[in-house]
C-alpha cells in the first residue's frame, strides 16, 4: 500500500513536513488497538507480527519512534518485542500515560514512586466490586502503579462498564486518584500526567520538526488535543486513527478528528511500512538517501 492521503489540509501539511525532513520527525504510537490487536485477555496482547519489522525500517529514518501507552512501560516493551532489536535503538516507550519511561539505548525503566492511593484501592477493590453487584467476568488488572477494572469478558460488557463508572469515580476520588476510561476498561490511576502532557514533553525534548500520532482509544484524545494545539502554534502534525475491524463501533471522538483512518493495527503497520518505503529504508534499516 502507498501512504494514504490525509483528509485535511493540516494533516497534509503534517505529512509533507514529515516526508520533507524525516530526521526531525517523531513518530508516536499508542500500543493496544494501534500496534497490538485487541484481544479478550490483556496478558495475551502482542504487537502485530509485522509491527517490529516495519518499525525497525522506519525508526532509523526519523528522529525517534515513541510508544505512548497506558501499559506499564516494561509490559509494552515485552508484549511489543521492542528490546534489543537492530534498528530500534532510538525507540522510547512512555508507559502509564507518561509516568514511566523506557529507552532502548539504556534498556532501563524510569518511574516515580507509587501513589499511596493505589495500595488502598488494591485492598478495597475486590470487596467494592462485590458490593456493587456480581458482574460475571469483570476482573481486575493490577498494573503496579494503577489498577484497572476490565468489563470486556463480562456477560454484558457495556452494561457492566456503565454500572461501574460512577462508583469507580467515587472510589478513585476518595483515594486521590482519577479514572481513565478505555475500551471496556476503567482504570484508577494517579492524576498529573496524560498522553498529551507526555507527548508534548517528548516533542519539546526532541526539538521535533513534525509529528505523526496514531491511536484508537479514549486515552489518546489527550494526545490528539496536544497535536492540534501544537499545530496551532506551528508544529506540523498528522493524526491517524486505528479504526476497529470488528463490529465494535468507531470512536467518534477520535475518528472525526483524524487526518488518516486506517483499519486497525494491520493498517497502522502498513502505514509505517509505506512511510519506510517512501523514505528509502531497507530491510537492515539503512536509508538509501542517508548521508
Ligand atoms: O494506551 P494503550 O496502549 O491503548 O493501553 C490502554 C489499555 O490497554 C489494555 O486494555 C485494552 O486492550 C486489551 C487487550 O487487547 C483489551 O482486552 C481491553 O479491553 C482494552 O481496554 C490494557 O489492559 C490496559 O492496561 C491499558 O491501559
Amino acid at each position: 500500500m502507498g501512504i494514504p492521503e490525509p483528509s485535511t489540509p493540516a494533516g497534509a501539511a503534517g505529512l509533507a513536513a514529515l516526508l520533507a525532513e524525516p530526521r526531525r520527525a517523531v513518530v508516536a504510537l499508542d500500543f493496544d488497538g494501534t500496534l497490538a490487536p485487541i484481544v479478550a485477555d490483556p496478558d495475551q496482547a502482542r504487537a502485530h507480527p509485522d509491527a517490529v519489522p516495519a518499525l525497525a525500517r522506519l525508526a532509523p529514518l526519523v528522529d525517534t519512534v515513541v510508544v505512548v501507552t497506558g501499559r506499564p512501560a516494561g509490559v509494552a516493551v515485552r508484549h511489543g518485542g521492542f528490546a534489543g532489536v537492530p534498528g530500534l535503538e532510538n525507540l522510547t516507550v512512555l508507559g502509564h500515560y507518561g509516568a514511566e519511561r523506557w529507552d532502548a539505548r539504556s534498556g532501563e525503566v524510569h518511574a516515580p514512586a507509587v501513589h499511596p492511593g493505589i495500595a488502598a484501592v488494591r485492598a478495597e477493590l475486590p470487596g467494592f466490586l462485590d458490593s456493587e453487584g456480581a458482574w460475571q467476568g469483570v476482573w481486575i488488572e493490577d498494573k503496579g502503579r494503577a489498577v484497572a477494572v476490565h468489563t470486556r469478558r463480562a456477560d454484558d460488557p457495556e452494561a457492566a462498564f456503565a454500572a461501574l463508572d460512577a462508583p469507580l469515580h467515587e472510589l478513585a476520588a476518595r483515594n486521590g486518584l482519577v479514572v481513565e476510561p478505555g475500551r471496556m476498561v476503567l482504570e484508577l490511576r494517579p492524576p498529573g500526567v496524560d498522553k498529551g502532557v507526555a507527548l508534548t514533553g517528548f516533542l519539546t525534548e526532541r526539538r521535533a520538526g513534525s509529528v505523526l500520532y496514531a491511536g484508537d482509544d479514549l486515552g489518546d484524545i489527550a494526545a490528539f488535543d496536544a497535536v492540534e494545539k501544537l499545530r496551532a502554534s506551528g508544529l506540523p502534525g498528522v493524526l491517524a486513527y486505528s479504526a476497529p475491524t470488528t463490529d465494535e463501533p468507531p470512536l467518534a471522538a477520535i475518528a472525526g478528528r483524524a487526518d488518516l483512518v486506517v483499519p486497525g493495527p494491520a493498517g497502522v503497520v502498513a502505514l509505517l511500512a509505506a512511510l519506510a518505503d517512501r523514505l528509502g529504508g531497507t530491510a537492515s534499516g539503512a536509508a538509501a538517501s542517508a548521508p
